[in-house]
């Protein structure tokens, strides 16, 4: 168990649409063994003892998630997001740093990543004194890797010596992740990550090798691997 010195909050993008889950409800809110992902999600925060707070970003027009039991957690903060999912990191990032003190860390963690386990957590915590800089979980590639042409045959391989897939949580001081993150947005960088605002910033967060099983529900066929992993996850 992970002890901790600082206040941490996770904070998790959950405003999303599901495009490419190609169904109309949006995917944080489909059910894996009768309980929406987002509530997989977000009881994993509240339910770890050194979680201080959850700040979850919703859908200006979201109509769902007050419906969720987890809606009216003690420890649970709402905020709305914004059109990509940087953006909705960001407004939860501002939210947390007016509520909390800006040294705290914060845990990025994709609602849609709801296997995530406390074991991974904690593993990810324990990395702050390796990695004052901020960390996040991440597996090696395992496959050879094919780098497509535009007639769909392979164009090349790419060689797949220190490449690592990035997963969430992704773990760092708030207000340097935050300063970082507005800065890179107000220069129209492409921000996939939280890691990748702060390589902008030519900061190099550590990767912490995590568990395979903290998919990220993105397409249909992800939904029974998820069920699998949250079953076998007790
Ligand atoms: N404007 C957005 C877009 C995404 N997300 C969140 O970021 C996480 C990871 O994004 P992704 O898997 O891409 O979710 P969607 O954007 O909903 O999926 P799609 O790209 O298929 O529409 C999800 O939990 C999603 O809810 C968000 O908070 N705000
Ligand atoms: C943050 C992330 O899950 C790391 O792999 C990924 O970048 C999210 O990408 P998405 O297209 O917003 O799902």
């Amino acid at each position: 168990m992970s002890e901790t010195i600082d206040r941490i909050i996770a904070i998790i993008p959950a405003a999303g649409v599901g495009k490419r889950m190609g169904v109309t409800l949006p995917k944080q809110y489909l059910t894996i063994n009768h309980r929406a992902i987002l509530s997989h999600t977000l009881n994993a925060f509240l339910s770890h003892p050194n979680i201080d707070k959850v700040v979850v970003a919703i859908g200006e027009d979201d109509p769902y998630f007050k419906e969720l039991p987890e809606s009216e957690h003690p420890k649970l903060l709402t905020t709305i997001g914004g059109k990509e999912r940087a953006d909705s990191v960001l407004s939860a990032l501002k939210y947390a740093e007016q509520n909390n003190s800006s040294d705290s860390w914060v845990l990025v963690h994709d609602a849609a990543r709801p296997c995530i386990t406390h074991d991974d957590i904690d593993k990810l915590l324990d990395a702050r004194q390796e990695f004052p800089q901020g960390a996040i979980l991440a597996i090696p590639v395992r496959d050879t890797m094919k780098r497509a042409g535009s007639d769909g045959t392979i164009d090349r391989t790419v060689c797949r010596e220190q490449l690592w897939h990035a997963m969430t949580p992704q773990m760092f001081q708030l207000n340097i992740l935050m300063n970082n993150l507005e800065r890179a947005l107000s220069e129209d960088v492409t921000i996939t990550d939280e890691a990748s605002a702060m390589e902008w910033a030519n900061i190099q967060p550590g990767l912490v090798s995590g568990r395979p099983d903290n998919i990220k529900v993105t397409h249909k066929d992800d939904l029974p691997l998820a069920e699998l992993y949250l079953k076998n996850n007790g």
